[in-house]
């Protein structure tokens, strides 16, 4: 053990502290971190990793030391079809990241571009309530998570390709399939795998779990390559009426603006638009539901001011969150107790003193999210669910301040955030506005099982059912 590296637990010859992380680690390291400090040191495997547990420490490594820290330790999952290579999540901060992160802030998530297809996205999230709906006639339970995730898929694929590609109601085949290639990829990349802690044994692939990945990557890429080739042949037929969706920007950035992305290049991003995008924006809608259900008087909160800024009957738009403080204020408190990226991942790009250790070049470096939104020296009740923390707060996604990272911090911040900020918001105001909710079976908010289930995204251990009433 190098003694300049911070404090932590004494590891066990070959495995470290792995088997110390147990089901839930984002919990077992808040709790190493009382014993070991905000800055502690895990050897799992032969990975040397930094955790940091505190907004302090947090604000040091991810906006003091941003450019030191901002790569990523690479999981064995997405070593496929040279994924890692492009994918702006898992490159290293390289020349090709630099221009797709430039990409995706100046061309891809500006206001202009996510206004051109409000009316596709509003499509979507009708289809939601018309499905919520149906459900309530027959006082039908609705499986929020399942729900939310589709319609999010679907809020992803017109905002890209200006297409449906999942469904909600009666499973098409293809719709069902490109849901289940999206889960397998985040189901995959969220297993804990011996090739990445031992990665002496990585050419063994010994879970299988590379194998499965390049399935799943593998469908992926096909149907990305059959939606550019359609556009490309849609866009040298003459009178081609131009969708303005992302697709045609990648394409024009390459036709007229010289960028040169290569097309593994294009499908890397369009993997990473859909993987990094879905299950956390459907798992933050799930969690507040789960969160107003079981605490009534934040739900008629919400609900009145639902009430008095939009009228009965009429859809929610994208332009009626700016005057929903409360939902906001709902939204952050989901995020802050639930972050749906409770470990954030990244690297040392070289070697650097911090706070009187040395932290060499390649150490992993863990962010826990989870514990920082729930440290009781900065949060007071951190464990209640209380919106109201944020309704005369200045805290919000940016970032500036680490004691809110939901969405991380400094030069990796999550750039799909002005996206997910839209589609979350207006799929809650749309099912909250249209109905209320009841649990189902006579269940009370106090009988909820509230369990999260560790991944790559913290979602709810038994799935949230609550059956719609019509008003
Ligand atoms: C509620 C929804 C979302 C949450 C909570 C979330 C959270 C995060 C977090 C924590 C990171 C890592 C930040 C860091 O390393 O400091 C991240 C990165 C990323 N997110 Fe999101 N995200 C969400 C939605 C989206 C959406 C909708 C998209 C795309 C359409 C997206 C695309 C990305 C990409 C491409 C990265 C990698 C950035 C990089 O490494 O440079 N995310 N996200």
């Amino acid at each position: 053990r190098n003694t300049k590296l911070p404090p932590g637990p004494i590891p066990l010859p070959i495995v470290g502290s792995l088997l110390k992380l147990g089901s839930k680690p984002n919990e077992s390291l808040a709790q190493f971190a009382q014993l070991y400090g905000p800055l502690m040191t895990l050897q799992l495997g032969s990975l040397t990793t930094l955790v940091v547990s505190t907004a302090t420490m947090a604000n040091q490594l991810l906006l003091k030391h941003d450019l030191i820290f901002s790569g990523r330790t690479v999981p064995d999952s997405v070593r496929v079809l040279r994924h890692q290579e492009s994918s702006v999540v898992w490159m290293p901060p390289n020349p090709l990241w630099r221009s797709l992160r430039t990409l995706l802030n100046t061309q891809i998530m500006t206001v202009q571009r996510l206004d051109a297809n409000i009316a596709l996205r509003r499509a979507k999230v009708q289809k939601l309530v018309s499905h919520v709906g149906d459900c309530s006639v027959t006082q039908r339970e609705v499986d929020i998570g399942r729900a939310g995730f589709i319609t999010i898929l679907n809020l992803i694929s017109n905002t890209v390709f200006s297409v449906d590609l999942a469904d909600l109601g009666s499973p098409a085949e293809e719709a069902q399939e490109f849901k289940d290639v999206v889960l397998g990829i985040l189901e995959e990349a969220g297993k804990p795998n011996v090739s990445d802690y031992l990665p002496f044994l990585r050419w063994m692939d010994l879970q299988g779990v590379r194998r499965r990945s390049i399935g799943y990557f593998e469908k992926l890429h096909h149907l990305f390559d059959e939606m550019i080739d359609g556009r490309l042949r849609d866009r040298s037929s003459g009178g081609y009426s131009r969708r303005g969706d992302f697709l045609d920007v990648l394409l024009d950035q390459n036709e007229e603006k010289g960028f040169q992305l290569k097309r593994h290049e294009v499908k890397a991003l369009l993997a990473d638009i859909f993987v990094a995008g879905s299950d956390t924006s459907s798992a933050t809608i799930e969690w507040a539901m789960a969160e107003l259900l079981r605490n009534p008087h934040t739900m008629s909160m919400v609900r009145s001011e639902l009430k008095e800024a939009i009228a009965k009957g009429k859809q929610v738009e994208e332009s009626d969150i700016a005057r929903l403080p409360y939902l906001q204020a709902v939204v952050k408190e989901a995020l802050r107790l639930h972050p749906p990226v409770p470990l954030i991942p990244h690297r040392a790009e070289s070697t650097v003193e911090i706070c009187g250790f040395t932290i060499p070049k390649y150490t992993q470096v863990i962010v826990n999210a989870w514990a920082i939104g729930r440290d009781p020296n900065v949060w007071t009740n951190p464990t209640c669910f209380l919106p109201e923390r944020f309704l005369h707060s200045k805290l919000d996604f940016k970032g500036q301040d680490c004691q809110f990272i939901p969405f991380g911090a400094g030069r990796r911040i999550c750039p799909g955030s002005p996206l997910a900020f839209r589609m979350v918001h207006l799929s809650l105001a749309s099912l909250l506005h249209s109905f209320a909710w009841k649990l189902p079976n006579g269940m009370l908010p106090e009988g909820m099982n509230m369990d999260d289930k560790f991944g790559i995204t913290l979602q709810m251990e038994a799935p949230l059912l609550a059956v719609p009433v019509q008003e």
